[in-house]
């Protein structure tokens, strides 16, 4: 709601010092396992709404249901990324845009992550993941998990955004995008020898090879060789053709959005299915049922013979243990928007200008809303419309109309990816230490190394 003038006061809390403000107290808990109890803390101290200063800028924390809506749903509030993040991923991706624009380059998106035309990747994605089970997993008695996953996703998104198979152009698209994450986050001060300064290098290089993909692509649907459904580019340079003026997006539009598809669609993901393989290894029973319910799909199937979209509905209580490990480490810890009017919350002023802060931890610790928080329990996600969780208090893929777009994909790359993994491996933590860091991503103790033992029926 629009506050009265002079009626709301602002949030507890304190601005801090100048500038620097509570921004590294909180990187330091990050990158310490601690950045959840760090949240938890301020809730305790000043209540689910406060006021403190993150990276330049005064801010107002959020927590709760309530306020996860307030934040996905306020037309008051718009998206707001790091200035390195604008700079990397450039002016025209739809983590800029708002309004009309966002919808038009959201809507495009969508068109092609939607499940009419995943369903028609399934057996692409399959290929990349038995491809790289037998080249970096079979035979080896150790592996680091994260790393070899990230490449896997890297892979199985390039090959469905770009059609880019296995070859020299995929491997130096990686090692860019390797760089370009690595300033994200960075201060954006474009420097010689600054981590920022090597990103904005790569990402270059990265746009120069997706713009050359970009008219590749558009010549072959001219000449009739590829088609809408062909990759992601080829269904965005098709809506171009086919709709006129509402859906166009121009050439620079189309490879500030790869860049954000291709970094959203394989980082977050490979996090999840990392922490699923660590939980994985501790709970015997949750890997008893997995292993059953993927044995159960197999089973009516013949040797090699490619998983379809029903076999993907069947697992369900995989995809439960997918969003239970989500609920316990969010990929995505939290994230800002930007107050464009003033406007009030639970009867607190948020200045036009300042920065909201959303955190998925604090929601999902809640004992008021998932029983027994810290314990690891698929079954809670059994009825997901059940009335006994509220709306927006699950929300490792966001809400309202900025929920993650790739949601789906994400579903599919990581079903097909456990049925596989859990078909044919066994494995143990060589780190006993459950903990992990945040930078802003959570990442296990070493990348996650594990001994891994090749199941004998396969
Ligand atoms: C486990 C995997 C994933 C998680 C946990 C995740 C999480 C999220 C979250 C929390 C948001 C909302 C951020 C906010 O409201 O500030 C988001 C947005 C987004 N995600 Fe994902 N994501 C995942 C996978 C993917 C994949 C596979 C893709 C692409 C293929 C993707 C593309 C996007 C895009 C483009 C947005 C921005 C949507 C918009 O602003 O309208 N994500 N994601």
């Amino acid at each position: 709601t629009k506050p009265r003038p002079g009626t709301a006061k602002l949030p507890p809390g304190s601005l801090g010092l100048p500038v620097i403000g509570q921004s590294l107290g909180l990187l330091r808990a990050m990158r310490a396992n601690a950045a959840e109890r760090w949240v938890q803390d301020r809730v305790d101290r000043y209540g689910p709404v406060s006021k403190l200063s993150l990276f330049g800028a005064p801010t107002v924390l959020l927590t709760g249901p309530a306020a996860n809506k307030f934040v996905f749903f306020s037309g008051a509030l718009a998206l707001q990324q790091p200035r390195s993040t604008q700079r990397i991923l450039g002016e025209r991706s739809i983590l800029e845009l708002t309004g009309a624009d966002h919808k038009r380059i959201r809507g495009a998106l969508a068109e092609f992550l939607k499940p009419d035309m995943l369903r028609l990747y399934v057996g692409k994605i399959e290929g990349e993941v038995r491809r790289h089970l037998d080249e970096s997993w079979a035979g080896r008695a150790t592996v680091t998990v994260m790393p070899l996953m990230k490449r896997l996703t890297f892979d199985i998104i390039s090959l469905l955004l770009f059609g880019l198979e296995r070859g020299a152009v995929r491997d130096a698209l990686a090692g860019d995008f390797n760089h370009v994450m690595d300033g994200m986050w960075a201060v954006p001060v474009d420097l010689p020898f600054t981590v920022f300064r090597q990103s904005l290098k790569a990402s270059a290089s990265a746009r120069r090879v997706i713009a050359g993909i970009t008219r590749e692509t558009k010549a072959k649907l001219e000449r009739g060789e590829a088609s809408r459904s062909s990759n992601l580019i080829a269904c965005l340079l098709s809506l171009t053709h086919d709709a006129g003026a509402t859906t166009h997006l121009s050439e620079e539009e189309i490879v500030d959005n790869s860049m954000v598809a291709l970094i959203a669609g394989h980082d977050t993901s490979s996090i999840l299915m990392t922490f699923m393989v660590r939980h994985l290894a501790n709970d015997p029973d949750t890997l008893a049922a997995m292993v059953q319910e993927h044995d159960e799909i197999a089973k009516n199937k013949g040797d090699g013979e490619a998983l379809t979209w029903d076999d993907l509905a069947k697992m369900k209580f995989t995809w439960r243990v997918a969003l239970e490990t989500l609920r316990l480490v969010p990929p995505i810890f939290g994230s800002f928007r930007r107050a464009l009017e003033d406007v009030e919350f639970a009867g607190y002023l948020i200045p036009k200008g300042w920065q909201v802060f959303w955190a998925a931890s604090v929601t999902h610790m809640d004992a008021a809303i998932f029983h027994d928080p810290a314990k690891f329990d698929p079954s809670r996600f059994k009825d997901q419309s059940s009335a006994t969780a509220p709306p927006c208090s699950f929300v490792a893929f966001g809400g309202g109309p900025r929920i993650c777009v790739g949601m789906e994909f994400a579903r599919i790359e990581t079903l097909v990816t456990m049925h596989h993994l859990v078909r044919r491996f066994r494995w143990k933590l060589c780190c006993k230490e459950d903990t992990f860091a945040r930078d802003p991503m959570p990442s296990p103790l070493h990348g996650l190394p594990i001994q891994l033992e090749n199941k004998s029926s396969h």
